[in-house]
């Protein structure tokens, strides 16, 4: 379980959040949604361990938690980020074992199965010798699912994950995030598409934004 108290930003001397509280449950999918500019990606960059908070606290599992990214390296928390950082000189098999194997977390060996079987289950392994510049936006959405997949996070983090699909696509970012629940991944989505955030979360939350 994650728990925000009264998280507060400001950035240039401006304040972003203001006393942000909530939880997710382990097992749950919560949505963050809210006009364009109201601050969803700066709260999700907290929760990821990108930037610093001012004010507040953040608990995992009933204890005080400071993200760090750190945390993204050893799968705490995972995130899938709207301009999917995947590196295009390698291969999309290459971009899912890297973090594992680069952090010791498995063999290459180890790393390369585990890489071809997350493949497999996104509908990915037709791709798996491309290089990464060679996929759609949807192909590479996906890879960076499975990317963040490989380092076992216990929380994973997207930011607006449909904005770049068109509508047949986001229903399967929807299809793959409700498998993912079904897995008991507890997930945090940053959308502003309301439609998407019925279909997939029982749960969410409005950051309404700041004067
Ligand atoms: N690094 C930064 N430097 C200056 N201002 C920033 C920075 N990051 C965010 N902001 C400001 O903080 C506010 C919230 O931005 P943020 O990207 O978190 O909003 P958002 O709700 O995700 O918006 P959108 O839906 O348009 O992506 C905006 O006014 C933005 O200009």
């Amino acid at each position: 379980m994650l728990t925000l108290t009264n998280i507060s930003k400001q950035i240039d001397q401006r304040q972003i959040l203001k006393a942000v509280s909530l939880t997710v449950k382990d097992g749950e999918t919560l949505c963050i949604v809210g006009p364009s500019g109201a601050g969803k990606t700066t709260l999700l960059r907290i929760i990821t361990g990108l930037i610093d908070y001012d004010q507040g606290q953040i608990q995992l599992n009933q204890r005080e938690f400071r993200p760090s990214r750190d945390n993204l390296q050893q799968g705490v928390i995972g995130g899938v980020f709207q301009d999917f950082r995947l590196f295009p000189h390698l291969t999309t098999l290459e971009n899912v074992m890297l973090a594992p194997k680069l952090t010791g977390l498995l063999s290459a060996d180890e790393a390369r199965q585990q890489a071809t079987e997350l493949l497999t289950q996104l509908g990915l392994e037709q791709q798996a010798q491309q290089y990464t510049f060679q996929l759609s936006g949807g192909q590479k959405q996906r890879v960076s699912i499975a990317r963040a997949l490989a380092l076992k996070p216990q929380i994973l983090c997207y930011d607006e994950p449909t904005s770049a699909l068109d509508p047949n696509l986001r229903d399967s970012v929807s299809q793959l995030l409700l498998q993912l629940k079904q897995t008991g991944m507890t997930q945090i989505v940053v959308t502003h598409d309301l439609t998407f955030a019925e279909q997939i979360a029982a749960q969410t939350y409005h950051l309404a934004p700041l004067q």
